[in-house]
């Protein structure tokens, strides 16, 4: 056992083995993203669920760490890049493991998209990472995902089944990566990866239930857990679209002893009332 391990430990709920990542590091891309505007705020939702982790850039760790619960994965997105830069899918490190461990990170995380001109540095920047972080026993999640000029489809299953088997070669102990939509494919490469496999979710997309069956679907096919930020925290209900990304990781049960809890303590009620939910999930058209 590493010693990473043990806090990787810490990122999969104790009775369901999976993880809910909640990624509010979105602001160095795009700027002023509407939904994501207000970090305090989307901190306090994510804070009313049973998620595991929270991946945040560092001047939002180093501004907002007394925010994310003690209980809960602090990831530090040591990546970025603007929409801005010619090519946008260039990624640079912003940020070395220790200071992420200075600012109160439990785990890092990278980002290398492959398949295009830069994909010789994101790689070994990946790799230093990989090695930086482990001799600091702290574990790395890579969002690794196929993006650049050339790439047609950003989903295509062997593009994808290649970010999975990329991440467990270089290290990696969890990789997110896009869906393929290619069950049988996909699961024998998360089958045959040393790192477990989140899901990533990309752009809002306007139909939020077949995103779900989407995000169903990869679970379904071996993915352990959700990366999604954008398909949450711009919904025209992200409490509701967050309890739905619960329930598809963690079932019904977990999320209401999760908002039982927060009853108890007399926390906002999450309300995991199945029926309130299903009513609110058909008031929003999904
Ligand atoms: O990991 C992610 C961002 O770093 C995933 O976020 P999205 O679900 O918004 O694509």
């Amino acid at each position: 056992m590493h010693g990473s391990d043990r806090k990787l430990a810490r990122l999969f709920h104790p009775v369901t083995g999976k993880a809910v990542v909640a990624p509010l590091d979105h602001g160095v891309m795009e700027g002023m993203l509407t939904g994501l505007e207000e970090l305090p705020r989307l901190l306090e939702l994510v804070g009313d669920f049973p998620v595991q982790g929270i991946m945040l850039n560092k001047g939002a760790l180093r501004a907002h760490l007394a925010d994310v619960p003690v209980d809960v994965m602090a990831i530090a997105q040591l990546s970025g890049g603007t929409r801005h830069c010619q090519p946008p899918y260039a990624r640079s490190l912003m940020c070395s493991t220790a200071e992420a461990l200075r600012l109160g990170a439990d785990m890092v995380a990278v980002q290398v998209n492959i398949a295009n001109e830069f994909e010789d540095r994101m790689l070994a920047d990946m790799g230093a990472i990989v090695d930086e972080a482990h001799g600091l026993g702290v574990p790395v999640l890579a969002l690794i995902a196929p993006k650049g000029e050339r790439v047609i489809n950003e989903t295509d299953p062997s593009l994808i089944n290649h970010c999975i088997r990329l991440g467990a070669e270089l290290g990696a102990d969890v990789t997110g990566v896009p869906y393929s939509g290619d069950a049988r494919s996909f699961g024998r490469a998360v089958a045959a990866s040393s790192a477990r496999v989140l899901v990533t979710g990309g752009p809002s997309r306007p139909d939020f239930k077949s995103f779900a069956t989407m995000v169903e679907a990869a679970l379904g096919a071996g993915a352990c857990g959700t990366c999604i930020g954008r398909n949450v925290f711009q919904h025209p209900n992200p409490v509701e679209a967050m309890r739905r990304i619960v329930e598809i990781v963690h079932g019904r049960e977990v999320l209401e002893m999760a908002a039982e809890a927060l009853r108890a303590l007399g926390v906002a009620d999450v309300s995991a009332d199945a029926a309130a939910a299903e009513a609110a999930r058909d008031a929003a058209g999904d």
